[in-house]
């Protein structure tokens, strides 16, 4: 199992009022799979997602990602984690924006234990190779994603954690970084882990969890998984 989750709670304070935001998930996704979380906002999605990654701690329970147990971590161990395991990917793409597209990925690679050696390879991926050159203002938003998932798999993470990847995006555009997604997992087998709002894009995983209010009330293994091509809405 890559990730297995057991009894995971979390709970945020402010002032006098606690708010229970997970309330004891279990989750199991193997390596080289795909999982999408769906649920309504503020469902504990991206609280879910943040403790995975070793951006946020969960205040009991089990975190186990590829055989470490993230919630025992101290922080150092936590940011060796996130530098050497997870890529992120955001639906607001947080590139530099004074750095060119090269560079917002080589500063990643540098940083990286065992990045993918040449950045002209991944910028091609993403079939951004022509674009080195230009700063993120100078992109479209779809451009702007790719650079972004570009700078997430050059450090070559095991687990690739997208946060509405497509939130930002039109239907084409969305389309192609699906598309690319699925290209990334099947030629890196890289495992991906996805937030969504559209349930249509279920039907591109393996694995689909339904969060409601902090719980998971669904959880489907896909028998009939459709090509990222052909994926419609
Ligand atoms: N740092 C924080 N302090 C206090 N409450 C928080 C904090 N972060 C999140 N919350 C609360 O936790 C709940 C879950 O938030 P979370 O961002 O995980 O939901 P989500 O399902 O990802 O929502 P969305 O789809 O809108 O992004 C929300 O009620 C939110 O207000």
């Amino acid at each position: 199992m890559f990730i297995d989750i057991s009894n995971l709670k979390k709970s945020y304070t402010s002032g006098v009022v606690i708010t229970e935001v997970l309330k004891g998930i279990e989750m199991k996704i193997d390596k080289g799979e795909i999982g999408v979380i769906l649920g309504p906002s503020g469902s504990g999605k991206s609280t879910l997602m943040n403790i995975i990654g070793g951006i946020d701690r969960g205040d009991s329970g089990r975190v186990i990602v590829d055989g470490i147990e993230v919630n025992n971590l101290n922080d150092d161990k936590l940011t060796d984690y996130r530098r050497e395991h997870i890529g992120v990917v955001f639906q607001f793409y947080n590139l530099v924006p004074n750095l060119t597209v090269g560079e917002n990925i080589e500063v990643v690679s540098n940083i990286s234990k065992s990045p993918l050696k040449n950045t002209d390879d991944v910028l091609a991926a993403v079939e951004m190779q022509d674009k080195k050159h230009r700063f993120p203002r100078e992109l479209s938003g779809g451009e702007q994603q790719r650079v972004s998932l570009a700078r997430a798999i050059v450090k070559n993470p095991k687990l690739l954690l997208c946060d509405e990847p497509t939130g930002a995006l039109d239907y084409q555009t969305s389309r192609s970084i699906l598309r690319l997604l699925e290209l990334v997992n099947k030629k890196f087998g890289t495992t991906i882990l996805m937030i969504t709002h559209n349930a249509a894009i279920a039907a591109m995983a393996n694995r689909v969890f339904k969060l409601r209010s902090g719980q998971i009330v669904e959880d489907v293994v896909n028998q009939g998984i459709v090509p990222a091509e052909r994926i419609e809405w």
